[in-house]
């Protein structure tokens, strides 16, 4: 019997915390249409001549300040044993490969060892709980280029987003019940940032997001594929199972690139305003995330716990993502058995 085939497509990093491979990444990365969405000659010109030589040097130095030994990246090596725990979970009848949207393994080569193996239908998951056009956008428009050369184009299912899913929403409360949140100040869901602009294209009615007051802070009909949307109702989610009121927590979002305004509230200024209220100690969940990465590592722990202390506080603890957690393979193994 034909396996069914399931492609686990998560970013990409560099292939290792050179200057040279981080210029490679970030140069793949950010001329793509849908993260830098302006014309491509002023992408070019922006990424190419201002972006990447300035951030390279610098970028290199964070991934070689979170680079094991062993493991390399830690954004790789959790998808990769992501990949092979589903694998091991789903058996013989399915072939799990694992594909990053920029550099290594190329989701060109997974689609090729899917197609080799003449499986017969291929169920693609981008690793991002939340839709953005810069994040499963790309995925998805990366898979349909690549399959629209087959002679044979097998049944292809496209997930568009799981910032609901019940397991994982669980897993992260679970991770964070570890750290006994009662003894932490406030909790802050801390999500990668989106430039607004993007998400007032994502508005298939154009008079929605960012244009009514409180527009994204609950989940609705217009706006259910809206990323801000989508995060603050997994925080919400997050909330419940953990039992926190409202005044405890704060979803706020990380990782500007740019001056165009993101969305808002940034995570910067929610730390200052934390230190400035007297607060001490700070809990961070990043649930964009399903595998700790340079954003969680070192943009949490290290930017913003030193931010942090220089304006009076104490500690700002991650809560680790669902990385290889039993719980977050269930998640995955029930997307896959349920379609
Ligand atoms: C959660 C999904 C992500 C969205 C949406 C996203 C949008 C987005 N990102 C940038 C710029 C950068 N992001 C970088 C790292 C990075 N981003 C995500 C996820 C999303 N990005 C992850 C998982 C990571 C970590 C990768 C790793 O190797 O650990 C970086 C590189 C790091 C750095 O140089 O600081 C950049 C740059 C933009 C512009 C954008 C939307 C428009
Ligand atoms: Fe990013
Ligand atoms: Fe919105």
């Amino acid at each position: 019997m034909a396996k069914k085939g399931i492609l686990l497509v998560n970013l990409g990093t560099p292939d290792s915390p050179s200057t040279a491979d981080v210029r490679k990444y970030l140069d793949e990365f950010l001329m793509d249409g849908r993260v830098i969405d302006v014309n491509p000659v002023l992408r070019t010109f922006l990424v190419k001549g201002i972006i990447v030589p300035f951030r390279a040097p610098k970028s290199a130095k964070l991934y070689k300040a979170i680079w094991d030994d062993k493991t390399g990246s830690p954004l790789k090596h959790y998808s990769i044993l992501q990949q092979q725990a589903l694998q091991q979970r789903l058996g013989d009848d399915y072939m799990v490969e694992l594909a990053m949207r920029y550099q290594s393994p190329s989701i060109e080569s997974a689609l090729t060892r899917l197609k080799e193996a003449l499986v017969s239908e291929i169920q693609v998951i981008a690793l991002f709980p939340q839709y953005a056009s810069a994040s499963t956008g790309s995925v998805h428009e990366k898979v349909m280029r690549i399959v629209k050369d087959w002679q044979t184009v097998p049944n292809i299912t496209f997930t568009n987003s799981f910032h609901d899913n019940e397991l994982m929403i669980e897993t992260f409360a679970d991770n964070a019940a570890r750290h006994q949140p009662e003894t932490y100040d406030h909790i802050l869901f801390s999500f990668h940032g989106l430039p607004q602009r993007q998400l007032r294209k994502c508005d298939h009615t154009g008079n929605y997001c960012l244009k009514v007051d409180g527009c994204c802070n609950t989940l609705n009909d217009t706006n259910k594929f809206c990323y801000s949307a989508q995060s603050f109702d997994t925080a919400r989610l997050i909330a419940e199972k953990m039992n926190l009121p409202k005044e405890k927590y704060t979803v706020c979002f990380q990782s500007r690139l740019g001056n165009d305004p993101w969305v808002k509230p940034y995570t910067s200024d929610i730390i200052k305003q934390m230190a400035e209220e007297g607060k001490k100690r700070l809990l961070v969940l990043c649930p964009a995330f399903v595998a700790d990465c340079l954003e969680t590592v070192f943009e949490v722990t290290t930017e913003y716990g030193d931010e942090f202390k220089e304006l009076g506080g104490e500690h700002v603890q991650l809560v680790e993502s669902l990385n290889d957690s039993p719980k977050w393979i269930d998640a995955l193994e029930k997307m896959v058995l349920e379609g």
